[in-house]
């Protein structure tokens, strides 16, 4: 496949006109008489008509036939698709996931949306307040199917295997240790090449921005023109067996067909659109001195709450980086944490952990639970020589982390069959150290 192309920047207002069509953005004007081409507009609205401008997001889109052009949506099997907090009882325990299997391609076709599995969540759909995180299992491209998310935006973070997904507003090839967001409205149909696993991070009713940098300055961290959105691309495609539209609504999964496909889209503008991220191009901050700042130096991306400083989710990562605080242990300290933290792993080993936490596989440390390094790490990093050191190189660990109480379902708890059972175990050879007669620590470096 050709390489693809990408406008750069995060919520810039963009124009991209697919080079079949030159001209086909209406000059001047959203909604004239005729568009060119004959096109139909029709706005896609990411926000309320009336937010301030900074908030303000929509697109324009310019398409051979309207959304509009559809049979009725009918509800359809929900899968592992849930948005019901109350399917289990709660359960206060460190919970780590053994890898999520993937299901094997000679036994069992499953396409992206077939594949979604919700392991947790909390809030409320139908006020816009809440989130969910799922994991998608997946062995075979979607046929003639796409989704759209009524509720949210969805940050896809593939673990394995890429994604090569169309949007209306054109295709983009996600790697893992790359993300993307497609945001609420927008339908989108994934190609897989491989058995596919990864993790997705579902925020209702608020969309994800970067967060402040304060005294950082002007740059670091996720770097605006990093951010990378798809140009128009269409294809004028009549389906004869009819085109699927799959709708997540309310937390349901409905389908409707239309006899075209959807992505029929020749030009669009706007500033509400799909976009991707390297992880890689994260910029690192980090303690030069001494002590471990806490992760939110890491944060890539913040769904913010109406309360200050408080997010509904945000998403932060653990990346390969140089560790060279002096007196100072290094890894994840111990923690209780009023936030519920989700952890994943795309590659490589978290420095937290010597063993179990592995590539594909998931961590819930919830509200007020108390966790940290296992024993074997504590005992490495207590007694280490404190010379400059490369932590996680080749790794990519990383958090989900929400204000709000996460409830697990039962696919997460029972069905997925992955629990890690002896999780607990890791912290129960840790021993006291405690001198009450000698002051001087043994052992620091
Ligand atoms: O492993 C964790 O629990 C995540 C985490 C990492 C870190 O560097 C500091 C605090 C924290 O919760
Ligand atoms: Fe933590």
């Amino acid at each position: 496949m050709a390489e693809l192309k990408y406008i750069c920047g995060f919520g810039n207002e963009c124009a991209s006109e697919d080079p079949r069509c030159p001209g086909s953005l209406p000059e001047g004007q959203n909604n004239p008489q005729v568009c060119p081409y004959n096109l139909y507009a029709e706005q896609l609205s990411g926000s309320a008509f009336t937010c301030p401008r900074s908030t303000n997001k929509r697109s324009w889109l310019y398409r051979i036939l309207p959304s509009v052009s559809h049979k009725p949506f009918e509800s359809i099997d929900q899968g592992h698709v849930t948005h019901n907090w109350d399917e289990v009882g709660p359960d206060p325990n460190q919970l780590r996931w053994k890898p999520f299997e993937i299901p094997k391609t000679s036994q069992k076709k499953v396409d992206f949306v077939s594949g979604l599995h919700t392991l947790c969540g909390a809030g409320d759909i139908k006020s816009n307040n809440g989130l969910a995180i799922h994991i998608f299992l997946c062995n075979t491209s979607m046929e003639d199917r796409c989704v759209y998310n009524s509720d949210g935006d969805f940050l896809i973070v593939p673990q394995k295997g890429k994604l090569l997904i169309y949007t209306e507003f054109g295709k983009m090839l996600l790697q893992p240790n790359e993300i993307c967001v497609i945001q609420r409205g927008m339908r989108f149909s994934v190609d897989v090449f491989e058995e596919t696993r990864g993790y997705i991070l579902e925020v209702y009713g608020v969309h994800f921005e970067l967060p402040d940098l304060g005294p950082i300055g002007a740059n670091g961290l996720a770097n605006p023109r990093d951010f990378l959105i798809p140009v128009a691309w269409y294809e004028d495609r009549q389906v004869p067996g009819g085109y699927t539209v799959i709708n997540k609504y309310q937390g349901k999964l409905f389908a409707s067909k239309q006899s075209v496909s959807p992505f029929n889209v020749v030009a669009w503008h706007g500033n509400y659109t799909p976009y991707k991220y390297n992880l890689e191009n994260f910029m690192v901050i980090n303690a030069v001195a001494f002590d471990h700042a806490d992760p939110s130096i890491f944060t890539v991306l913040t769904a913010k709450s109406t309360r200050p400083g408080v997010a509904i989710a945000d998403f932060v990562i653990f990346p390969p980086r140089w560790g060279v605080a002096n007196k100072t242990f290094r890894p994840p300290y111990y923690h209780r944490n009023c936030m519920s933290e989700f952890m994943g792993l795309i590659k490589g080993h978290y420095e937290a952990k010597q063993g179990g936490f592995l590539p594909g596989g998931g961590s819930l440390h919830s509200a007020m639970t108390p966790h940290g390094p296992d024993a074997d790490c504590f005992e490495k990093a207590s007694k280490a020589q404190l010379a400059p050191e490369r932590i996680a190189d080749g790794t990519m660990a990383f958090m989900f982390e929400s204000s709000l109480s996460l409830a697990v379902t039962k696919w997460g708890l029972k069905t997925c069959n992955c629990l890690d059972e002896n999780y607990y175990k890791c912290w129960e050879p840790l021993r006291s150290h405690f001198t009450p007669n000698s002051r001087n620590p043994t052992g620091s470096k």
